[in-house]
């Protein structure tokens, strides 16, 4: 299997001169097509410092960090908006936009382009909404929904523009435990379907067994077993 994501070395500090804080130190991970990795790590350990990295959101000088075949380390930002594009972000807190329903925030994320018209997109995001089970919700407006049907609808969005690679951050920490593993195992059976990589940051001890492979930061370096 190729490498989608793969980090060499990456160190990442917060600050400059005195004032420098190291939180990635030599980072070095190599993460295959398809795979599911959850990073686990204690508070501050640079967990969502490190996603965000990945995501393409945040500048890092050195090092090496391959997304996609691209690399990111002091590169253009053109290159990282191209590729950003083909990253679906599921958050903590979900992101929905609160005057729209559950299939207008869904499709909202669909490019617009010469290629699709909106009544294809617009049944593109209904056929990923009944995908994760709220084909009966399409017009309800995130207030009306549970934190968990929330959190699926922020699952069907990062998934209806068939990203190569899912980045989440705590998407479980808003929820209890039922329904975190529900939204999860969800998220891990259509990823697989699509061979879609997850990279998933977490504290949440209650899912650890989706992982194909669980990664622990602590101080900035990931713990070798
Ligand atoms: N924008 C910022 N500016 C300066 N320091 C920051 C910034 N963001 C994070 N940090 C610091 O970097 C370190 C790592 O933060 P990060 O959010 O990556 O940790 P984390 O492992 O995700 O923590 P948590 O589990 O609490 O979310 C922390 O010490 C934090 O204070």
């Amino acid at each position: 299997m190729p490498s989608v994501i793969e980090v060499d070395h990456l160190n990442f500090s917060f600050g400059s001169g005195a004032l420098t804080q190291p939180v990635l130190k030599n980072v070095t991970i190599s993460i295959e097509e398809g795979e599911i990795v959850l990073i686990t790590g204690p508070s501050g350990s640079g967990k969502t410092t490190f996603l965000t990295i990945i995501g393409g959101l945040r500048q890092a000088f050195h090092g090496s960090v391959k997304v996609l075949g691209h690399q990111f380390v002091n590169s253009n930002e053109q290159i990282k908006v191209k590729t950003r594009q083909q990253i679906g972000y599921i958050f903590q807190q979900h992101n929905l936009l609160k005057s729209l329903t559950a299939l207008q925030n869904v499709c909202m994320t669909l490019e617009i382009n010469a290629v699709t018209t909106e009544q294809q997109r617009s049944s593109r995001a209904a056929e990923m909404l009944i995908a994760v089970g709220l084909g009966d919700r399409l017009d309800y407006k995130p207030d009306q929904l549970s934190g968990g049907q929330r959190q699926r609808v922020s699952i069907a969005r990062a998934l209806v523009g068939q990203p190569k690679i899912i980045l989440a951050d705590e998407p479980t920490a808003s929820l209890d435990k039922q329904s975190g593993h529900e939204a999860v195992s969800l998220l891990k059976r259509l990823a697989k379907e699509s061979h879609t990589t997850i990279l998933l940051v977490t504290h949440d001890y209650r899912i650890l067994d989706i992982a194909d492979r669980v990664v622990e930061l602590e101080d900035g370096m990931i713990k070798q077993e």
